[in-house]
């Protein structure tokens, strides 16, 4: 952890501190004014599929209380917001007909942080692809790489010059391991066959999207992913082979093609007869030139041979390492060592935070409305740490988005998990900062100065 030249290390001039959201975690309202059903719209209301039966129904409530959103970033000092646009409200069957009560709700949302100087990020995709094209094969149709790029150039022409950050992906990992592989997620599909086939339309989506912000786009477009750095749980010739799936499957397989125009070799060996050959014009589409990378950190994994579908490998839980409320290691060193592993594989491009934080149990409002949450402050304070030691390292990183601005519907496990700097409450929909709000605050005031 720090020494003495990381601790004297600071955050540059300009770096950009925000916090993130996604659409269908905090809006609610999935079907209003025109807005057609997403796969989390299904996913929701089919039993069993989401802790508590709760749904992204009301959420945060945020499509009609977006402007005391706005205000609450404000008056947190936040300098830019990350957040993502919900597809099917823009194109409610997914292509074609362009919902415009849908498109002014994101545009009076950004003209909103610009007037109280707030740079948006916005995310074209975190997850909820329309329901629409969901019945047309989703991401098992080659033909969405053109559906998303015609999503992309919808927003691009309408917003583009007062949105600046764009991103394609939001961690496509998660979508196809959670959503076309272990079914825990949206689409709940549970398919080998499927999976790399997912993957690989994500990624040509990506790479079409990319190419459609180039023809008119006039400012910065990147990629988002979820990186976990893998640690052997032993010295052994097995464990070690684990780690190196594990960290291929999850950690180089999207920046790998996004960036170098291929997939780490050691994918066919974990699909197999699963693994398609896939044709050099498709690498072609996918590898574009980024303007950044964001990268969501939270956690690592120690990881150790087993017997276990595709990786062959397992997490092995650390007996003295401390946990969050989602069962993730605290460890800010993995997010020291895969920036420096980014930097090094990838040339050192500019790079965001785009998501790390944590969910603890938090305590009730207590009197006078202080919500005290000092393990997420903890967490904060040493991940913010781990940053300033990577710039010191030499990674150009650009910027941190906390994740997450409110409690929120962390999908499958409903509201029952709170990753917020601000309490929701979902019965009132007030929203009260906790203790971590005010300590990144002043983070955000001293460019990091107050760590
Ligand atoms: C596997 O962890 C991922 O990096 C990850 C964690 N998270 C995410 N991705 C998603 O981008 C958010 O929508 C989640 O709410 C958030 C907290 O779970």
């Amino acid at each position: 952890m720090p020494n003495s030249a990381t601790a004297s290390a600071r955050f540059p001039d300009g770096f950009l501190w925000g916090a993130a959201t996604a659409a269908h975690q905090i809006e609610g309202s999935p079907l209003a004014d025109g807005a057609g059903p997403s796969i989390w719209t299904r996913f929701a209301h089919t039993p069993g599929m989401i802790v508590n039966g709760d749904t992204g129904d009301i959420a945060c409530d945020h499509y009609h209380r977006w402007k005391q959103d706005v205000a609450l970033m404000r008056e947190l000092g936040l300098k830019a917001y990350r957040f993502s646009t919900s597809w099917s409200r823009i194109l409610p069957e997914g292509t074609g007909r362009v919902n415009q009560a849908g498109l002014d709700f994101y545009s009076r949302l950004v003209d909103e942080l610009l007037e109280n100087g707030i740079e948006p990020l916005l995310t074209l995709y975190h997850w909820d692809l329309p329901a629409a094209l969901d019945d047309r094969g989703g991401w098992l149709n080659r033909d969405i790489a053109q559906w998303f790029a015609e999503y992309g150039d919808v927003l691009y022409r309408a917003l583009d010059g007062r949105v600046k950050k764009w991103v394609t992906l939001n961690e496509p990992w998660v979508v196809t391991d959670g959503g076309y592989l272990h079914g825990a997620l949206a689409p709940g599909h549970r398919s080998k066959y499927e999976t790399p086939i997912a993957t690989h339309n994500l990624m040509r989506a990506h790479g079409a999207a990319v190419q459609a912000y180039r023809a008119t786009g006039k400012h910065e477009i990147g990629l988002v992913v979820n990186i976990e750095p893998k640690y052997p749980a032993s010295d052994s010739a097995d464990d070690a082979a684990a780690v190196k799936r594990a960290h291929a499957y999850m950690n180089e397989q999207y920046l790998d093609a996004a960036l170098l125009g291929r997939y780490p070799p050691e994918l066919k060996d974990i699909f197999g007869d699963a693994w398609p050959q896939w044709p050099q014009e498709d690498f072609d589409l996918i590898r574009q030139k980024l303007d950044f990378i964001g990268i969501n950190y939270y956690t690592r994994s120690v990881t150790k041979a087993a017997q276990s579908y595709p990786l062959d490998a397992a997490v092995v839980k650390q007996p003295l390492g401390t946990y969050t409320e989602t069962g993730w290691e605290v460890f800010p060193q993995g997010l020291v060592d895969l920036l420096v592993w980014a930097k090094d594989r990838y040339g050192n491009i500019p790079t965001y935070i785009t998501e790390n934080g944590a969910a603890f149990f938090d305590p009730p409002v207590a009197e006078g409305g202080r919500i005290r949450d000092p393990l997420r402050i903890d967490y904060l304070q040493k991940h913010l740490g781990a940053i300033r030691q990577a710039i010191a390292a030499g990674c150009d990183i650009r910027g941190y988005m906390v994740w997450s601005l409110l409690d929120n519907m962390e999908w499958s496990l409903g509201y029952s998990k709170r990753f917020g700097i601000v309490h929701v409450n979902y019965g009132t929909q007030e929203r009260t900062p906790k203790d971590s709000a005010h300590y990144y605050s002043k983070i955000v005031a001293s460019n990091g100065a107050s760590l």
